[in-house]
Order: structure tokens, then sequence, then C-alpha cells
């Protein structure tokens, strides 16, 4: 990639935990925040020097608490905006599932958690790219 175009990727990743009754855990933005009050996947930014699986276990960590072996996050499927104002950094999000985890998921930095049926997200309010993510995670469960 040149590095025009690294400069202009902003690489996310997400994680759909799956429990035993096949529900997922969402959590909301905090208020204040860019897509503040919206329901999203767990997940964040990757750093410099981390691989995508990685990012998701530390995010999967520090927001919920739980502990994720990189070799059990399954690809799922990606989001990125398809058209980009002139200047807009490219967000895209990498999303994995994980039926597997340690620990209990407890929200550490006070945002709303919630289990919802995979087929119920598309009802939520949610960030633009959760909804390609959302029906990448039906079709994934097929
Ligand atoms: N989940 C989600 N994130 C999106 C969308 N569009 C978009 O620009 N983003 C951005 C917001 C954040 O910059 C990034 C997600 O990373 P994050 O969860 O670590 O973001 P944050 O604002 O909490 O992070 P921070 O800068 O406070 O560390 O992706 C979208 O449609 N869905």
């Amino acid at each position: 990639m040149a590095d025009g175009a690294a400069q202009m990727m902003l690489p996310v990743v997400a994680v759909a935990l799956l429990d035993e009754q096949g529900r997922v855990l969402m959590q909301q933005r905090p208020l204040g925040k860019q897509h503040g009050g919206l329901w999203e996947f767990p997940g964040g930014k990757v750093e410099a020097g981390e691989s995508p699986q990685q990012a998701a276990a530390r995010e999967l960590a520090e927001e919920l608490g739980v502990g994720l072996a990189p070799c059990a996050l399954d690809a799922v499927g990606f989001a990125a905006e398809p058209v980009l104002a002139k200047g807009r950094r490219s967000v895209v999000i990498l999303l994995f599932a994980a039926r597997h985890w340690q620990g209990t998921p407890q929200p550490q930095e006070g945002q709303n958690m919630a289990w919802y049926g995979v087929e119920d997200l598309a009802a939520l309010a949610m960030p633009p790219l959760d909804y390609p993510l959302a029906r990448a995670l039906v079709a994934w469960r097929r």
C-alpha cells in the first residue's frame, strides 16, 4: 500500500461475542463521543504493531474485562464507507466472532451493554457501518 493510502485508512476491529443462546453482546457509545448513544459491536482502533486479532483481544479486555485468545476469533466480514467525502479518512471495520472467552463481560468504562438476537440487530440505532456488519453476521451464522 502506498504511504498516502495508509494515512487515509483507519483500521478498526469489532467483535461479536455470541452466547450459548446465539445472542450477541452490543454496547452503547458514551454520549458526547462521535455516534454517542448508538449501539455498536465492542472493539476499537488497531494500534501500531498489532494484528487485528491482537487489537480485538486488547479492546475486549479494556472494554468488557474478558480474555480472548486471538485464535478464537473467526473472521466474519468487514465494512467501509463506499464513498468518502474529500479529505476524509476511510474507516475500515473488521468484524470477528467469538463463542469462547474467559471471564464474564462487565462494562469497564461505564457503558451500557445488552445481549440481542442476531436477527434483531437491524432494529437498533447503530453507527452506519455497524448495519452492514450486522448483516454480515446474519449471513455468517447461516
Ligand atoms: N463502530 C463504528 N465506528 C465508526 C463508524 N464510523 C466511524 O467513523 N467510526 C469510528 C469512530 C472511531 O473513530 C472508530 C472506532 O474506534 P473506537 O471505538 O476506539 O473509537 P472511540 O471514539 O471510542 O475512541 P477514542 O478515540 O476515544 O480512543 O471508528 C461506524 O459506523 N461504526
